[in-house]
């Protein structure tokens, strides 16, 4: 599966022994995000990404890919050098790698925690402890005016891949899961709550209010400034759970955190 829209020149020195993955950065830091923010954390962030928000935090796994490819034992091995025992496999979107299954399931077998953190678009069959998702509504789609190239062109293709019921279903049905979305303003309710009731119609797993998280926009302290305490009162009329940002909180954009 392509990871960029040039794909060719981004596979150009993919190596050919051992599996491998692109490696934007691999990091420490405490999960920021989600029902187990505060843990200490490896992440481990992948290059390349089948979506292209207007507003990613990873500009550099998505719009402008850059990475080092690494052996899945390298990746191991530097994870094992942190005293941590959950692992974030992030991205860009991990799941378009095939080798993400892999790199799980040897986590496993190392008796780490595992969090996916996907858009949910793709289902693999992996060694994930929690599968964060994080289904990208319509406020996601780097229109024109939004985009940060300024053309728009991703925004058909962005949108029509954007919401995948049976992959979301997929992966509800086989993880223990949350649904992590980004809410820009109070439209953006309708939207995620006609994107749970087709999902509680398409799986046979319950979809608990609390496994629901409303999480402010925003790459830096200031936006956030201006987002969180109205998704936070959004989370208390509508009964979702929210979840702040806390390594935006902490360090504001710093990289590697
Ligand atoms: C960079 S994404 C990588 C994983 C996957 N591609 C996804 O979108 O879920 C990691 C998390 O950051 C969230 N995110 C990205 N940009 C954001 C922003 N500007 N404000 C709030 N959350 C953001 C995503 O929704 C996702 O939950
Ligand atoms: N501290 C911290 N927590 C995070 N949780 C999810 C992240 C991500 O980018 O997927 C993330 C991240 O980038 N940093
Ligand atoms: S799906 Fe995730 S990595 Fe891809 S552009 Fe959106 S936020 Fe960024
Ligand atoms: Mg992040």
């Amino acid at each position: 599966m392509p990871v960029n829209a040039d794909s060719d020149a981004f596979e150009a020195d993919r190596p050919e022994h051992d599996a491998a993955l692109p490696i934007n950065e691999l990091f420490y830091s405490l999960q920021g995000e989600g029902k187990l923010a505060g843990v200490p954390t490896v992440f481990v962030r992948t290059s390349g990404c089948n979506l292209r928000c207007w507003f990613c935090d990873s500009y550099h796994t998505s719009w402008e890919p850059t990475h080092a490819w690494m052996d899945l034992a390298e990746i191991i091995e530097e994870v094992a050098s942190y005293d941590a025992e959950h692992v974030v496999l992030t991205g860009g979107e991990p799941m378009i790698h095939d080798e993400a299954v892999e790199l799980l399931d040897r986590l496993g077998d190392h008796g780490y925690h595992t969090t996916v953190e996907t858009n949910g678009t793709i289902y693999r069959d992996a060694h994930i402890d929690l599968a964060s998702i994080s289904p990208k509504l319509q406020s996601s789609t780097p229109t024109a005016d939004l985009d940060p190239h300024g053309d728009g062109e991703w925004a058909d293709r962005h949108e029509q891949q954007r919401i995948d019921i049976d992959a979301l279903a997929a992966l509800v049905d086989a993880y223990s899961s949350q649904l992590k979305f980004v809410v820009t303003d109070r439209d953006d309710v309708a939207e995620i709550e006609t994107i749970l009731s087709r999902l509680r119609e398409a799986t046979t797993t319950a979809i608990p209010d609390d496994d629901v998280l409303l999480m402010p926009e925003g790459t830096t302290r200031e936006e956030l400034n201006r987002t969180r305490n109205a998704v936070a009162d959004l989370a208390m009329e509508y009964g979702y759970r929210y979840t702040p940002r806390l390594h935006v909180d902490l360090w504001n954009d710093a990289p590697g955190t």
